[in-house]
């Protein structure tokens, strides 16, 4: 058994990034990962403009106070000035009018007095008050975003204003999804007695797409070895990474590590010291540029997810051409219940993480935490870690959660 660090090293190693770049429209980049880096012929602020609604001034003129002006222009957001301030003159300017030159303040309107073709300010400003100065957040040319990020809200309107509208971004992996087993049926499906729904299949297909992958789910793969070997083969064939679940344990219809070597897969891996999940089949095959990846998942739904968020989505994220943040997070929380573990695999028990104002806590899912139990896993968002070697953390104590959902 690997232990989870090593194994996620391990595996972090055997990604290559994709390279291969398309496009994808403004509206539609939310959550890809930047290709390329983007910069702007424009200044940011593209003019030196007004941050508020008032006076465009000369600082030398309102020094004392008060002291009376004559408005010589308006200039609303959109207009160009006409004229340049002269001595004694201020122009009347509203938040984002362009500063008309031979200004170099804005006197808020709340500081002033208006008096028909006249304004006296009563407050004196501090020099350059309110002027939001062309190129002061960013100047033209210079890089404005870095290729290797994942494109979000807030640079999605980075993008907007530097006018990309088409957004140089990597290509998504695809990631085909195999579910082994005699006794699984499709969701739509009646369940016989011994029969279970491919609930894996769902599971991973929504963890591939939250970690910005495309899944191809390929269904349901019977416990036969020409099935298996056939399923992987035509999985490869369509996919940079395969994913399977179920068969990679010690029964005697597990044959997911047989067909692999069969079909001449290096196996790196085939079991972590990690509860729930120890079996894990990591695989590579072909090397280079062309190595795909393979991941054999255990079936049991929770083995499956917690196998992912340890170790296949650090591996998606580098793949994607993210360049950092590949590895889970993990929060330091006070635990409200007692972990226990066996001591021999890094535990995973799943359960609520909140904030509060001493800090993240944590709460144990009611109900077994055991690896087939899916149904406590549900309305969780984290993961309490018991490390390995250890069987008991105290209730009140500080361990270490991986975040999963939205806290
Ligand atoms: N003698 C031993 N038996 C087992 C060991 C062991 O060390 N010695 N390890 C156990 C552990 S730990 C795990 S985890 C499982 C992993 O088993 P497999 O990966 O071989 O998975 P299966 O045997 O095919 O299925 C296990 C379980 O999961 C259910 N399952 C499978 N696929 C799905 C799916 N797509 N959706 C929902 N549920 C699924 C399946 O019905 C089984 O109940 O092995 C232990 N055994
Ligand atoms: O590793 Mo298994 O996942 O203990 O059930
Ligand atoms: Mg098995």
């Amino acid at each position: 058994m690997v232990p989870a660090n090593d194994a996620e090293k391990f595996i972090l190693d055997l990604v290559t990034p994709v390279e291969a770049l398309e496009t994808a429209a403004l509206g539609d980049c939310l959550g890809r990962v930047l290709g390329q880096p983007i910069s702007s012929q424009l200044d940011f602020p593209h003019w030196d403009n007004s941050a508020m609604d008032g006076y465009a001034v000369r600082y030398d003129d309102v020094k004392t106070v008060p002291t009376t002006l004559t408005v010589v222009e308006e200039i609303p957001a959109g207009q160009v000035p006409k004229c340049e301030l002269q001595t004694g003159e201020a122009a009347r300017i509203f938040t984002g009018g362009m500063v008309p030159t031979g200004a170099d303040t804005i006197v808020i309107q709340e500081n002033t007095q208006r008096q028909g073709p006249q304004v006296t300010v009563l407050t004196a400003p501090s020099a350059q008050a309110f002027i939001r100065k062309q190129g002061s957040f960013y100047q033209a040319g210079a890089e404005l975003l870095k290729p290797g990020i994942k494109i979000g809200a807030a640079e999605i309107a980075v993008l907007a204003a530097a006018q990309c509208v088409s957004v140089p971004v990597y290509r998504r992996p695809r990631v085909a999804i195999l579910s082994t087993g005699d006794e699984l049926v499709d969701v739509n499906h009646p369940v016989a007695p011994g029969q279970i729904v491919d609930s894996n299949r769902y599971a991973l297909a929504a963890l591939i797409a939250q970690a910005g992958a495309v899944p191809v789910p390929l269904g349901i793969v019977p416990d036969q070895k020409a099935a298996t070997r056939q399923a992987i083969a035509d999985a490869l064939n369509q996919a940079d990474v395969v994913i399977s679940s179920g068969g990679v344990s010690v029964g005697d219809y597990d044959y997911v590590d047989q067909i692999l070597t069969e079909l001449r897969a290096t196996i790196h891996i085939r079991s972590v010291a990690v509860k729930p999940g120890k079996p894990l089949t990591v695989a590579t095959f072909g090397s280079g540029k062309n190595q795909q990846l393979y991941f054999g998942l255990p079936g049991n739904p929770v083995s499956s997810l917690v196998s992912f968020w340890r170790f296949v989505q650090p591996a998606l994220r580098k793949l994607s051409g993210l360049e950092t943040r590949w590895s889970p997070t993990f929060v330091s929380a006070k635990t409200d219940d007692d972990l226990k573990a066996g001591g021999q695999r890094e535990t995973y028990l799943w359960g609520q993480l909140s904030l509060d104002t001493d800090g993240y806590r944590f709460t144990l899912a009611k109900g077994g935490h055991s690896s087939g139990n899916l149904i406590n896993l549900s309305r969780t968002n984290g993961l309490g870690r018991v490390p390995l070697g250890e069987t008991l953390i105290q209730a009140g104590s500080t361990i270490k959660a991986m975040v999963l959902g939205d806290v």
